[in-house]
């Protein structure tokens, strides 16, 4: 039986050897969140990148450019990170690179696995249908803050366990601590963020909207995996069934 663990935060994951593993990205709030949503709304590509000024070269490239730094809009760049600003035909048949404070850092520095998902609530059922698939051992590598801990992304891998139980064992407590968290909180996940950090350090942003749309379960059946130096929708290209 495959196993499945949590890294919860990218800043451990020099504990863990990501060979031969599936890793699946997260970062609810709100980059994987908003990279599933772009999918969803028609992007081609998604090249998640770590530093701004390597984003910003990808405008070269007929890109879209999408930066976020500590939830704000990167001055300079098209798009940032909220999933509303990739709706209505705004992304549609484009390519597009992002960085993010702490999203796009999960999946780079994720590369050494075998293969690498990018997961949030909004796509959870497609996830969870293509780990049981791949049969791989799974490492769900948590965004965090920062290099710190945070609930959002480790209730994303309290969901994926739940759904994932029958047939994945748990490698360390990780696993354990985030179904136990996920299922106090899953009756009302808005209500039991409320005083999360991400929520209070964001709140006079006025992201609410965000935050509602990104903790919502099985919006798209979306599935983005990196293939060589970018993010690709399986569904999409026809190597899932929809
Ligand atoms: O844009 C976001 O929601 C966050 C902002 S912060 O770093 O948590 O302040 O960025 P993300 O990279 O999506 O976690
Ligand atoms: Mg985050």
């Amino acid at each position: 039986m495959p196993s499945i663990d949590v890294c919860f935060s990218p800043e451990l994951l020099h504990l863990y050897d990501l060979k031969g593993k599936a890793v699946v990205a997260v970062d609810v709030l709100r980059a994987t969140s908003t990279m599933v949503t772009a999918f969803a709304e028609g992007a081609s590509h998604i090249f998640p990148v770590m530093e701004l000024e390597e984003c910003r070269g990808f405008a070269e490239r007929g890109c879209l450019t999408a930066a976020e730094r500590n939830g704000i809009k990167a001055e300079g760049f098209d798009l940032g990170n909220s999933p509303f600003a990739y709706m209505n035909g705004n992304v549609a048949g484009r390519d597009i690179a992002i960085t993010t404070t702490n999203g796009t850092r999960a999946i780079r520095l994720s590369e050494a696995a075998e293969e690498i998902v990018v997961g949030a609530f909004l796509n959870l059922q497609a996830v969870v249908n293509h780990l049981r698939e791949l049969n791989l051992d799974v490492l769900v590598v948590c965004a965090g803050w920062k290099g710190q801990f945070n609930l959002e992304d480790t209730l994303f891998a309290g969901a994926l366990v739940e759904r994932l139980n029958d047939s994945f064992s748990y490698e360390h407590d990780s696993a354990l601590a985030a179904l136990y968290l996920y299922q106090t909180a899953k009756q009302d996940l808005v209500e039991f963020l409320r005083q999360s950090s991400h929520v209070r350090r964001l709140e006079h942003l006025e992201i609410h909207k965000d935050i509602e749309f990104c903790l919502r379960h099985d919006v798209y059946d979306v599935l983005p995996v990196w293939r060589h130096d970018r993010l690709v929708d399986l569904v999409r290209v026809g190597e899932v069934k929809s």
